[in-house]
């Protein structure tokens, strides 16, 4: 085996015999045999992991090599496997660890190559690589795959197996003697304790799931303010029609957008005026709809013409609201933007100095944009949690489902005075969390009896 792995060795620092094309079979380019180096994806062509190629990209040929060069460091560990390390340019986050050649780092890893030959097209804005996962959503996904919130669920389990161990014991031993004083005052304590853990991470959990799915983010404003501009500069696609005739959105686009390292739904809408026609009318309902539902509202105006009454009336009517807590109960954030900025005089005066804190733009020159996209952070770090750091937010719904079970069950256990309700309510709390850690079996009570005082031995 290592005169194979010598040899490989050998070949690949050799170098590369002739540039072979690193094609993928049945692109119409040359056929096996012609020297170039061929592969095939088997798996889907969506956004994933890791991907299976069939196993002519061996890690010595020349491109593959490069490819593998480019990708990250590799080690050959035999002739036919390679231990692959990818560690993505701008994150010292090691993504995977994709073995090779029969299976390759998906597309949220194989941009990154795209990412180092050029990071200023897209990481330089805070803007990154339209496959890439948004780096908030795969530093959570790196802290859930290490276990950081299982960790977490681990040590509430085992608080919660002692406590329901010490309530036994005593249902069973309370009379004898030798079961020390306080058994269930400090079982009682502990069941509190879980309690505000519990409760606080169930009201971080709405963040959690906006990182998986993403924040809803909702442009609005009055007729050609610039709205859907400002939807094609943030996504780097030409998602809307952009036209000088205002009224020219009417439905509501959305579209997933990587903002700033958060992953968003980004909503374009109909430009919000009264009395136009019907169809632009059922336009500015949905916006109105979408308003609504939105995490965060990029609120934007024409900044030549904030005297329009279309300008007034979208000031008073979303603008000067937000903030103040919205019909759904929590409080709407809003950043304003002052867009269409290379109309305005030269270093002239702000606008309107008495509007509230306002962002000035143009999506034409771009002027304005990093200022934009900084802000956008901020917000989103607010809406979605900081992945990096914090207590690991919960993303999952069945986790959230198992942990809200758990805390209404520890809820029966404080309310009720009966001793045996109150043992089967921590039993019925304690299964709720062994569907997210396992475990949880009469025997573990039952070891913590025996440990934990001189009974039944
Ligand atoms: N000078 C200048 N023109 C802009 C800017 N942003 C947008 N425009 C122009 O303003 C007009 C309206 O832009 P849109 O993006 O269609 O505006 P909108 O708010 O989506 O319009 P509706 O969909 O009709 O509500 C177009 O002609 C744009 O080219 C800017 O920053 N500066
Ligand atoms: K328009
Ligand atoms: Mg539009």
């Amino acid at each position: 085996m290592w005169r194979g792995l010598w040899t490989l060795v050998a070949r690949a620092a050799r170098g590369p015999r002739s540039p072979r094309p690193c094609t993928r079979q049945g692109s119409g380019v040359p056929v096996p045999g012609s020297g170039a180096t061929i592969f095939a994806l088997s798996s889907g062509h969506g956004r994933c992991g890791i991907r299976c190629g069939i196993p002519d990209l061996k890690p010595d040929s020349p491109p593959s090599a490069n490819v593998l060069r480019l990708i990250g460091s590799c080690r050959f560990l035999t002739p036919s496997r390679s231990l692959l390390h990818v560690p993505p340019p701008r994150f010292r986050t090691p993504l995977s660890t994709p073995r090779l050649p029969h299976v390759l780092p998906g597309l949220a890893v194989l941009c990154y190559p795209e990412a180092q030959t050029d990071p200023s097209r897209w990481s330089g804005r805070g803007l990154n690589h339209p496959h890439a996962q948004p780096m908030a959503q795969r530093r959570q996904a790196l802290r859930q795959l290490d276990g950081e919130l299982g960790h977490l669920c681990h040590g509430w389990a085992r608080t919660l197996t002692k406590a329901l161990a010490h309530v036994e014991a005593y249902i069973d031993f309370g009379e004898d003697d030798n079961l020390e004083e306080g058994v269930l005052e400090q079982a009682n304590s502990e069941v509190r304790e879980l309690q505000l853990a519990l409760g606080a991470h169930l009201r971080d959990a709405r963040r959690g799931q906006r990182l998986r799915s993403g924040a809803h983010v909702v442009v609005a404003g009055p007729p050609n303010a610039g709205k859907s501009s400002l939807v094609n500069l943030l996504s780097r696609k030409p998602v809307s029609i952009v036209s000088p005739e205002p009224g020219t959105t009417r439905d509501v686009l959305e579209t997933p957008v990587d903002l700033a390292g958060f992953p968003a739904l980004l909503s374009d809408t109909a430009g919000l005026r009264e009395g136009a026609g019907p169809v632009e009318q059922e336009g500015v309902r949905r916006a109105r709809e979408r308003l609504e539902q939105a995490d965060l509202i990029l609120a934007v105006l024409d900044a030549s013409d904030l005297a329009s009454p279309s300008s007034c009336n979208f000031l008073d009517t979303v603008v000067a609201p937000a903030g103040a807590g919205s019909p759904n109960g929590n409080s709407q954030r809003l950043l304003l933007v002052l867009n269409k900025s290379d109309l305005l005089p030269p270093g002239g005066p702000d606008p309107s100095p008495n509007l509230r804190p306002h962002l000035l733009l143009s999506c034409l020159t771009g002027e304005g944009l990093d200022g934009l996209l900084e802000a956008l952070r901020k917000e989103l770090a607010e809406v979605c949690g900081d992945p990096s750091t914090g207590p690991p937010v919960l993303t999952r719904a069945r986790h959230q489902h198992h942990l809200q079970g758990c805390l209404d069950a520890l809820g029966h256990y404080t309310q009720t005075k009966d001793l045996a309700l109150a043992a089967e309510a921590l039993r019925l709390a304690r299964g709720h969390l062994a569907r997210i850690t396992g475990g949880g079996g009469t025997e573990e009570i039952l070891d913590i009896i025996f440990r934990d005082f001189c009974v039944g031995k």
